[in-house]
């Protein structure tokens, strides 16, 4: 579903990602490790074509990204994968739910998804940011920037996983939540993923959480020469 090949990505012409071959197959759930700036996030704008890689290829459900112009970068993206940041991407002029609803604004395909698990794309995402521990209606019209920064990252979540993406790439998903929080987290995007089938490739320095997925990869280990890993 995902293959990398030959992918290799400098920062002023250091040599940051150095892939020779790593294929995910669908509904894989791949933990990635890495110290601070071992290009953890820089993979990730790799693998949502937010980046472009000088070298080699990133391939999503058989479409190659380096075929694509920019604007059908962004519809795929759109269509295919939700985002959860490191610094969580709201829209601070937008309410709680107008970000969460708002990946079906730019993908039609999502907005079906959503709206053949509930009644409205509203109620979906209520039903999300419940799942979520978030539970109080006073705060769903609110501005985003009224809320705490753990409140922030499950509306990140939510947004991520509303319309059932075939992808979730999460970016220090847990960083701003308390332990109590992170494995309520972690529990319900695993029974998201795993309801519909979902592909999660999650980077964390937080080893602790590693024991949840399927797989793991050490971000220095991918970058070896003759690496060549297929899950
Ligand atoms: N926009 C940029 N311009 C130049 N260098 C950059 C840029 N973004 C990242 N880098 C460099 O690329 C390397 C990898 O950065 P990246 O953010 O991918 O690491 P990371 O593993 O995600 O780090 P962290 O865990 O601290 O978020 C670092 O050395 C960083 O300084």
């Amino acid at each position: 579903m995902i293959n990398l090949t030959n992918l290799r990505f400098a920062w002023q012409k250091k040599d940051v990602i150095n892939i020779e071959a790593l294929d995910i197959k669908k509904a894989q759930h791949l933990f990635i490790e890495g110290p601070s700036g071992s290009g953890k996030s820089t993979l990730l704008n790799l693998l949502g074509g937010v980046l472009t890689p000088q070298n080699g290829n990133v391939t999503i459900l058989g479409q190659s990204l380096n075929d694509l112009s920019s604007s059908q970068k962004d519809s795929f993206r759109a269509n295919h994968i939700g985002f959860i940041f490191q610094q969580f991407n709201l829209i601070p002029y937008l309410s709680v739910l107008d970000n969460i609803t708002l990946p079906c604004t730019f993908s039609t395909s999502r907005k079906e998804k959503a709206l053949k698990r509930s009644n409205s794309l509203d109620e979906e995402a209520i039903r999300l940011l419940a799942a979520l521990g978030l539970n109080d209606s006073e705060l769903l019209q609110r501005s985003v920037n009224e809320l705490s920064v753990g409140q922030q990252q499950r509306v990140a979540a939510a947004r991520a996983m509303l319309g059932s993406p075939e992808i979730i790439i999460a970016d220090e998903p847990t960083s701003a939540l308390d332990s109590d929080h992170r494995q309520g987290f972690i529990k319900i995007l695993f029974e998201e993923c795993k309801k519909e089938d979902i592909t999660l490739i999650f980077v964390s320095h937080d080893a602790a959480l590693k024991h949840h997925f399927s797989h793991s990869i050490n971000l220095q280990q991918i970058n070896q020469v003759n690496f060549k890993e297929s899950i």
